[in-house]
């Protein structure tokens, strides 16, 4: 894999705009204006700006993944959808583990929204699978799913594409395994990246960008080493480096 150029790294780096509220998000941001990165606008963000804040960075040229992990009765997350779909975003998540009727709800919506001409084109919807925060033995013994993580976020996977999603969200090591079971055109948005020598925090399953790259994902989600860091354009610049290698 890998030979990309420097903007396609970029195109395939959302940054986690996980910040308290607008002006801090903002002050990152425009660091980062231009880069060709993408911004995810998280929980923490959306509930303190709103909708505002994915309008505002639209704006500024950035695509947009809006986390909201939709995981809700079908009917509820229909009407989320739509909602979402009329923001404009570029892609939106919603839980696996709502099943198949509640990500197909999710579908309907963007479809509903797009027909009633509230909106100029569809979102890509994904949906989580095990979050990378998860390790082996916190799903087995405290969720209670049997077999191996890889098991599980290749079940979600499955269950996703029969719902008529485009992706989802895994860690980099699982890439190979959704790849084989969905196709590679099957997209995956995969969290748990960590430079060489940066703190793991609190994901589990992680690898450094060079390696997300070559075990062929699609997009890469990079927060806090990018956003925590002193420079956040320096700190993308050694990531889009490793990741052009
Ligand atoms: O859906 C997500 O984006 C997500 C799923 C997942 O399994 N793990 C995960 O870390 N994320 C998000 O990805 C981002 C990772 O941020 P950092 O750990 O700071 O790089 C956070 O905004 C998380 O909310």
């Amino acid at each position: 894999m890998a030979n990309l150029t420097r903007e396609q790294a970029a195109g395939k780096i959302m940054v986690a705009l996980d910040k308290p509220d607008e002006s801090a998000a903002l002050a990152v941001a425009d660091q980062l204006q231009g880069s060709g990165c993408w911004m995810k606008v998280g929980m923490e963000l959306f509930y303190a700006a709103g909708p505002s804040i994915v309008r505002e960075l639209k704006g500024k040229g950035f695509r947009i993944f809006l986390d909201l992990k939709m995981h809700d009765i079908p009917n509820t997350v229909r009407g989320g959808a739509r909602s979402i779909t009329r923001l404009g975003v570029d892609l939106f998540n919603v839980h696996g583990a709502g099943g198949i009727a509640m990500m197909s709800a999710a579908i309907e919506g963007v479809s509903e929204a797009v027909a009633a001409g509230d909106a100029e084109r569809a979102p890509l919807v994904i949906a989580v699978t095990q979050l990378t925060s998860t390790n082996q033995a916190v799903l087995n013994n405290e969720i209670g799913i049997a077999g191996t993580v890889e098991d599980a976020v290749v079940h979600y996977a499955k269950l996703a594409q029969q719902a008529g999603l485009q992706g989802v969200v895994a860690s980099p090591l699982e890439v190979a395994a959704i790849k084989a079971a969905c196709g590679v055109g099957f997209a995956t948005v995969t969290p748990g990246i960590r430079p060489r020598g940066v703190d793991a925090g609190d994901q589990f399953r992680i690898t450094t960008p060079g390696d997300a790259v070559k075990g062929g994902t699609d997009y890469l989600v990079i927060g806090r080493p990018i956003t925590g860091a002193n420079n956040p354009a320096a700190a993308l610049d050694t990531i889009l480096k490793e990741m052009t290698e």
